[in-house]
Parts: C-alpha cells; structure tokens; sequence
C-alpha cells in the first residue's frame, strides 16, 4: 500500500453528523436562496465565495466570506479562492480520528459538516461556441477539488452537488444532521459528477485544442458517462439481466417518454431505434413497421394523401401484415387520430412517434398492450455509432450519407422519368434500414417485398421477390451492395422488376449489366454502398 494507512482501531463511529458549519460555493444559483434560509434557521455557520456569499447576503442571512477564513482574498481573478489548507483541512479532516482533531485544534481550523458545490457550466460555454480562451476560464479547479475532498471524507461531510438535494438536506439538518449512509450515497453522486465533468474537459481538450486524431476523426481517447434510466425485467432473453443507460446530453430514444403500456423491454428499446432510424431518414411523412431490428414494412404518404402519416402507416403495413403483427411502428410526424384507428385494430408492441393528437392517445390507451412513446424534442439521431467487440469498441459514423438520384450512373435500359427515379430513390433509401444482405423492392413509394438479413444475394433476391407476389411486378428494387453474378438480379427481371439500383463496383458489373440490358431493365449504380448489420 502507497497510500497513508492508519490503525483501524483508532476509527471512532460516526453515523449521524450534526451540521454546523457549512460552505456553499455555486455556479447555478438555483434554490440557494430556499437552502440558506434552511441552513441560517437552523443555526448552520455559512461560508462562501464571492457571488455565492453576496446572494445569500443580500436575502438578509449572515455570511462568512472564504477570505476571512483563509486570510487570502480571492486572487488572479477567481482562479484561487478555496484553495487553500484553512479550507481543506477543514474538509479533508476525519474526526473519527483523534489525531486529525487534535491538529485541527492546534491549527485553528474548523470542519465542515456539509459543503454545497456546483461547477462552472464548462458544458453550456463549449455549447455556446465560446473561443478558446473563455472555455478554458470555465474549467473549474477549486470546485472539483473541494467536491472530491468532500466526497472522499463522506465519513464526516454531506457533499451536494445538485440543486435536486436541497430539500433533503434541509431536512436532515432540521432533523439534526446526515446519515452516513446519506453521506456516502451524496459521495457517489459527487465522484460521478466530477468524473462526468472531467470527461468533458478532456474530450474538449483533445478533440478541439489539441486534437490528436492524426486526421482519422478520431480522437486518441474516448470518455462517456452514462447514467442508469431504466432497469429492464431482462434482456434479449430472459436468462439475460439488463438495464439501459442514457447520456446526459442525449437527445434520442433513451430519452423518450412513455405514454402508455407496459415497460419496455430490452428488445422493444432494440426495434425502436432501429424504426426511428429508418422513419427519420425521410423528410416526407414516413413510417417504419419493424421486427427483430428488420423492416416489415417502409412507406412514405401516397401522393395527394389527405393525412399523410395515416396513409404512410397504410402502405407500410400492407407490404407485409403477416409479419407486422407484434411489430414496432415509427412515425416521423404525430400520430393522428385516422393512424391510431389503424394501428388499434393491429397487435403492435410499441408506436414511437415525435408527438400523438390527442385523439390518438385516446383511442390507442384502449389497448392495453401497445406501449406509446414520444420522443424528445429536437430528437438527435445517432451520429457516431459505438458496437462492443469483445475487449474494445468501434466506432463510426453513422450511415447518413446519401447519393441522389442526380449523382448516379446509368448502366442498362431506359432513363428513368421523374416518376421512375423518385421510385428509385426511395428504394434505395429504405434499402438501407435492411440488414444486409439486403434486398428491398419498392412500389409507389412503399415497399412491396423485403429480402434482408441473408448470407448471400441470390438468397435476398429470393425471399424479396417471394414477399412481393404479385407486386413484383412494376416494382423497382435496390440492393444494398453491388451483385457479384448475374444470378440474384436475373431472379429479379424474371419476377418483372422494371428498374433496378445498386452500388456496383463488382468485378462481374459487365456480366450482370448485360444480364439488366437483355431483360430491358433500367439499371442505376449509385457508386455508394449500404451495408447495415
Ligand atoms: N479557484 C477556486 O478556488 C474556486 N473555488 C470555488 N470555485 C468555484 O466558484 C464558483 C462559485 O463562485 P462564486 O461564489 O464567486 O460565484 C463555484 O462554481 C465553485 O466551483 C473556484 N473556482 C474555480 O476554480
């Protein structure tokens, strides 16, 4: 051990520790004024640093300024106020131990009992697009080190950190202090909080001053702090515990509030944002029906449609109603009333949507078993993606990328019309919220018939063509990545897809151009390829 130790039999008991002295040092004033009120009624000495202590003084409560404890006035514009051993003795000082009272005595320092700490909004400034030179003024150095004081002598100070607490620790001290378990919940929380910030800090550090990607994108280090939002009953099965995590900052699924139904499981949150993803890659009014992280469904409104998501949820269902039963549904505009009536009469595990009228939450709230969920407002799509490997993490970015229509090349046929090439496009946007290997034909805007998941083309060409019937076709179809032999495509012409998109780049494009040009089939090659596994 490098660390002091000290005779464990020297350690006196402390459970409940009466607040006396108390020092409050915060940025966001919110609710000071309510705790100094509490902590002057209960005859708390309060300690403070600039502003924190004209706030309180100005409410009319006696205040010890920090400079008259430390004998030091805050100096180099704020950079040092509570640094100082008058302060930190006073935190750090464990008076479960005879000796550490004896010197605190003999320095003629006093301890605090409980110590109020928010930071500088180092977060908010980064946000605001701040220079350089401000960010860095916004990095705090004394409330971190008072808070991580506290937090480690949770055995004899309550450290708060969050506005949120106040009224617990006004009630703990009018009831005659806190708890050790109390303190020691309060440390945990105090030791995220500046680990959250610190992580911030850094993050900026390297990514905007120092950047040290070497021109990857990629930073040389990658923190994230996660906070537990949700425990699940379990996770894909049930022998699997589970539990979902949100970042503070997230703007996503993770933060969506439930409406109506039963919780929501690990499976459920997996199908979620696997349909926003797909809904949300549209601007039109667009819904994706999804099951097992797959599309059985993906439409835009149909033209002239006099509620576009209704006719959108429609046309997404009918490509495939076997398998929409029990799926998850994303909407990317409010669900109106016409959508919730369809919906009802559908078993449906869960509905995501931005916003529902509320017609629709009346008629859906019927069902018992479908979940609601709305999301956040300024609902951010993931933009870096994350996937654990076993002893690591990759990281990308997110397939938003998008070749028009304008950008692709003509390998076979006729030109596509207007008509023909928004077919095309849309087909080829919805391709890629199938897991590959994926094969999507598309009739009006609307999927027809879904090929996804298989471990060769011919096999997505098949089970694609197969879903359709009929509605092959007249149907365009995009594929996911370029051909590799005639064979999957020539399983397309034969079933009467009339245009076909895909990346190409194989080196049978010849082979398998020719095989569009003899069946009299439009064939674009977009240069793009849409892997999603
Ligand atoms: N330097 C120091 O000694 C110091 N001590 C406390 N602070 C911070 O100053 C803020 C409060 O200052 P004021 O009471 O002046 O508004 C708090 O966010 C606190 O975390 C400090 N500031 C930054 O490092």
């Amino acid at each position: 051990m490098s660390g002091p130790s000290h005779d464990h039999s020297l350690y006196r008991e402390r459970d409940l520790v009466p607040v006396r002295r108390a020092l409050v040092s915060v940025s966001d004033k919110s609710g000071l004024l309510e705790l100094a009120g509490a902590l002057a009624a209960a005859g708390v000495e309060i300690v403070s640093t600039g502003s924190t202590a004209a706030t309180i003084r100005d409410a009319g409560h006696d205040v010890t300024d920090v400079a008259s404890v430390t004998g030091f006035a805050e100096a180099l514009d704020g950079r040092v106020k509570t640094l100082h051993p008058a302060v930190h003795a006073g935190l750090l000082a464990d008076l479960r131990l005879e000796h550490h009272e004896a010197q605190l005595a003999e320095l003629g320092i006093a301890a605090f009992d409980l110590v109020v700490v928010n930071l500088y909004p180092f977060r908010q400034t980064v946000a605001s697009g701040a220079p350089a030179l401000d960010v860095v003024e916004q990095i705090d150095i004394g409330g971190p080190a008072m808070v991580r004081a506290s937090a480690k002598n949770h055995a004899n100070v309550a450290i708060v950190v969050s506005p949120e607490r106040y009224g617990e620790i006004a009630e703990a001290v009018a009831a005659g202090g806190t708890t050790l378990a109390q303190r020691q919940r309060l440390a945990v929380e105090a030791f995220r909080h500046t680990a959250g910030y610190d992580v911030a800090v850094a993050s900026w550090l390297g990514n905007v001053v120092a950047p040290d990607d070497k021109g990857t994108g990629f930073p040389g280090w990658v923190g994230g702090t996660w906070d537990r939002a949700q425990s699940l009953r379990y996770g894909e099965n049930s022998h699997q515990a589970a539990a979902l995590y949100a970042t503070p900052e997230g703007r996503g699924i993770a933060q969506s509030v439930q409406l109506h139904g039963k919780e929501m499981s690990y499976n459920n949150y997996v199908d979620a944002d696997a349909a926003v993803r797909a809904a949300y890659d549209f601007d039109e009014p667009a819904v994706a029906i999804i099951k097992h992280a797959n599309p059985c469904g993906i439409a835009i409104a149909g033209p002239g449609a006099s509620d576009p998501i209704a006719s959108a949820h429609e046309r997404a269902h009918a490509c495939d109603p076997v398998s929409a039963f029990g799926g998850v549904i994303a909407a990317n505009r409010t669900v109106t009333r016409a959508m919730a009536e369809t919906v009802s009469g559908i078993f449906t595990e869960v509905l995501i949507a931005p916003a529902f009228e509320a017609e629709a939450v009346e008629v859906l709230t019927r069902k018992k078993n479908i979940r609601l969920l709305t999301l956040p407002e300024g609902f951010q799509p993931t933009v870096l993606e994350q996937k654990q490997v076993s002893g690591g993490l990759l990281l990308q970015q997110a397939d938003r990328e998008f070749a028009p229509f304008s950008s692709w090349t003509l390998a076979a046929g006729e030109p596509a019309d207007d008509a023909l090439a928004a077919e095309l496009e849309f087909a080829w946007r919805a391709c890629r919220a199938v897991k590959s290997n994926a094969i999507l034909l598309a009739s009006g805007g609307a999927s027809v018939g879904v090929g996804m998941g298989q471990v060769n083309r011919v096999d997505s060409c098949r089970l694609a063509v197969e879903r359709a019937g009929e509605r092959a076709s007249g149907s365009v179809a995009a594929s996911d990545a370029f051909f590799p032999f005639a064979d999957g495509p020539q399983i397309l012409f034969d079933a009467g897809v009339r245009a076909v998109v895909q990346p190409g780049g194989s080196v049978r494009d010849e082979e398998v151009v020719a095989a569009a040009k003899a069946a009299g089939v439009t064939m674009y090659l977009t240069g793009e390829r849409h892997f999603f596994h």
